[in-house]
Parts: C-alpha cells; structure tokens; sequence
C-alpha cells in the first residue's frame, strides 16, 4: 500500500529546467525558488559533484531544487525532490525515495500515464508537452491547451507542472487554464536576455513561495 510523498506548495510558479551548476547559481541569484537540475544519460560518477554543489546551493537558498533521473544521488546528498519519467518509474526504488523524505514529481503525457502517476501519490504532476518543443525529442503528440483543461479538472487535489514549448508569449494563457508551475528550458537558456526572460516569466507565474506569504 503506497503512502503519500511529502507535499509540495499547491502552486510552484515558474519552474526553470537546467543543466549545469552555472545555471543554478544565476537563477537562484536572481529569485527562482522551483527549478530543476537535468543532466541526461552521464555515469553518475561524473555527475555527482555538480549534483552534490547544486543540492548544496538550492537548500542554502531554501530552493525546491528537483534533480531529474539520478534518483541515488538525490538521496545521498538529500535534495528536496526527484522528479522522474514514466520509464523511470519502472526502475527506481521510489519507497527509498519515499521513506528518505524526498519530494517525487511524475511526467505523464495521457490519462493512462497519470493513473499511473496517481497511483504512486507523488508530490507533483507534470503535464506534457503542451506544445511543440526542440529540447526532446517527443514520441507524443503535443496536448494543446484544450488538453491541458481537461486533465487539469481531474488534479484539482495534487500540484500541477504544465511543460513543451512554454514561451514567454504563450505563458499568460497556459498560466490561464489553472496550472500551478510552468516548468521551461528553452524560453530561459535560448533566450537574447535570460535576465530579462527569467524576471517576465517570475512576474507572469511567480516564484512558488506566495503559500507562505
Ligand atoms: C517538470 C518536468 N516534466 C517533465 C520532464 C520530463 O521527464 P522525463 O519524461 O523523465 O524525460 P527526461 O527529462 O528525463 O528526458 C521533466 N524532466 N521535468
Ligand atoms: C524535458 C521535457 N519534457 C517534456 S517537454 C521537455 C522539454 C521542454 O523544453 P522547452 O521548454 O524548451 O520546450
Ligand atoms: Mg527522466
């Protein structure tokens, strides 16, 4: 019988995805209280000082730092929380991840994977891609907004991450449908301005630390 996985605030705000140390740090400098380090298919020997300095960094700075896939390694050096694939649930020891008081945030693409999701009573639900996206490569199709709404009426109980092609442009109408972060990659690190970009997408989602005020 699974118990729940420790809670997350309802609404995480703007929900930047990195892949360096570097990154964390600027982005924490600059007021990002949800974020996401994702470092992809690396030996985990190679990965573990940046994840280690980063974990180190995000909880200095009160951060709700998930590291994506190296769920070992989020453990060890006591992350706020893991966030992982469909695929990856197959695999990982998320009673460990449980019972190590982590946060557990699950990507779904389709009803069947969020009953899945579901079952496992993670802290969040990322809903994706909700537009086309260059940064991953996607087997699905892109959901759409109209998509989006109809999974977001069923989650109304559980923090929601919307993801996939999130601009600054199209942020205001994904926000509109009642998700509580929007998680971004390219809208940040391909962006003329990351400053400019990271301040409009705060201003549009807010930091995730509003519950507290
Ligand atoms: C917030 C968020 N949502 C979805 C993903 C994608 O995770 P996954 O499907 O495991 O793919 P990879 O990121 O591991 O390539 C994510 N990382 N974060
Ligand atoms: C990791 C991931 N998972 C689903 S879409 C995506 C990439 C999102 O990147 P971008 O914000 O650049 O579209
Ligand atoms: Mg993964």
């Amino acid at each position: 019988m699974s118990q729940r996985f420790p809670a997350t605030p309802h609404r995480m705000g703007l929900y930047p995805i990195v892949d360096s140390l570097e990154w964390i740090s600027r982005l924490l400098d600059v007021g990002v209280r949800t974020l996401q380090l994702r470092i992809k298919d690396r030996p985990a020997a190679e990965v573990e000082p940046t994840i280690q300095q980063a974990i180190v960094l995000g909880n200095a700075c009160q951060a709700r730092l998930f590291i994506n896939d190296y769920w070992q390694l989020a453990i060890k050096h006591q992350a706020y929380g893991v966030h992982l694939g469909q695929e990856d649930l197959e695999v990982a020891d998320l009673e460990a991840i449980r019972r190590a008081g982590l946060r557990l945030g699950i990507s779904t693409h389709d009803d069947d994977e969020i009953n899945r999701a579901l079952a496992v009573y993670p802290s969040y639900i990322a809903l994706g891609h909700i537009f086309p996206t260059q940064t991953k490569l996607m087997p699905s199709s892109p959901q759409g907004l109209e998509q989006l709404k109809r999974h977001l009426a069923r989650l109304e109980n559980i923090p929601t991450v919307a993801i996939g092609g999130i601009s600054i442009e199209r942020a205001p109408a994904v926000l509109a449908c009642g998700v509580g972060s929007i998680a971004v990659v390219s809208a940040i690190t391909q962006a003329a301005d990351w400053r400019d970009a990271t301040q409009q997408l705060l201003a549009l989602a807010g930091t995730g630390d509003e519950d507290h005020a």
